[in-house]
């Protein structure tokens, strides 16, 4: 559909989660352009708190601490699928976000509830406004964020995919370490208290094991089209 067409059309919130290298950020991501949506990754958001605890000295192996911490960073996120954003304190961060110390400490910081529940309030905020609908990805936007999502998506894949995918996107990193990596991540993300990485009941759940990306989008465009003319 064309931009103009999606603007006529009902507002729609879709809530995408699943595991890591499944595929949603790229799906959402062209799945909001191609439908004149708003886009929200909000991985980015519990990375970019992360980002802010690990550069001002919070031991992240103390709960405490962290929830003690979790009002003090301003994480501002732009939803524009061309172009999105994340900053904090008014720092762009989009790209010490995805270093490697920030990744193996997200689930730590993503566990404590004083962090879920402030993310979680930005979340809901930035969907309310969203005045033509967002397509929203993480892992328990269906379950918790979002519960009354028009539509929701769990996007699976075998460890073995996921890693390849991402191995190939950090330039030949081993491909055993890396699915050990995901794996370790996913079991923090799975097993936590608060909103856990989960599928929701009413979920529609796609394996992207042996689809192209180009595939998994049109299924979900196909999907929104149907939940649209439901409406
Ligand atoms: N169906 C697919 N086939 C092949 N490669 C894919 C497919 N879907 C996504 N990819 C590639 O896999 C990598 C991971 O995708 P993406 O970042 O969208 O996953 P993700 O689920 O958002 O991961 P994370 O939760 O870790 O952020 C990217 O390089 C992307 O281009
Ligand atoms: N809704 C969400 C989104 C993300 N997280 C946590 C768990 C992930 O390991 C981490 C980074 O996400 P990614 O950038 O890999 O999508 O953030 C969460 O708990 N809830």
């Amino acid at each position: 559909m064309e931009n103009g067409a999606a603007r006529t059309a009902p507002a729609v919130i879709v809530a995408i989660d699943g595991p890591s290298g499944t595929g949603k950020s790229s799906t959402s991501k062209a799945v909001a352009s191609q439908l004149g949506l708003s886009y929200l990754d909000t991985g980015a958001q519990y990375r970019a708190i992360t980002w802010w605890m690990v550069n001002n000295g919070i031991d992240l192996t103390d709960p405490t601490a962290i929830a003690d911490s979790a009002g003090k960073a301003e994480i501002v996120s732009g939803t524009d699928p061309a172009n999105p954003t994340i900053s904090v304190d008014g720092v762009d961060v989009a790209g010490p976000i995805r270093t490697q110390e920030v990744t193996s400490k997200v689930s730590a910081v993503s566990a404590v509830p004083e962090v879920r529940a402030r993310i979680t309030e930005l979340q809901r905020s930035l969907a309310a406004e969203a005045e033509h609908g967002i397509v929203v990805e993480g892992r328990d936007i269906g379950t918790t964020v979002l519960p009354d999502a028009d539509l929701k998506i769990f996007l699976t894949a075998s460890p073995e995919a996921r890693a390849a995918r991402r191995s190939g996107e950090l330039k030949g990193a081993d491909v055993q370490a890396t699915r050990e990596a995901l794996l370790k991540r996913d079991a923090a993300d799975s097993s936590r208290k608060t909103s856990p990485l989960a599928k929701a009941d009413d979920a529609v759940e796609v394996d992207t094991s042996d689809l192209t990306l180009q595939q998994v989008i049109e299924c979900v465009v196909t999907l929104v089209g149907e939940k649209r003319a439901a409406k």
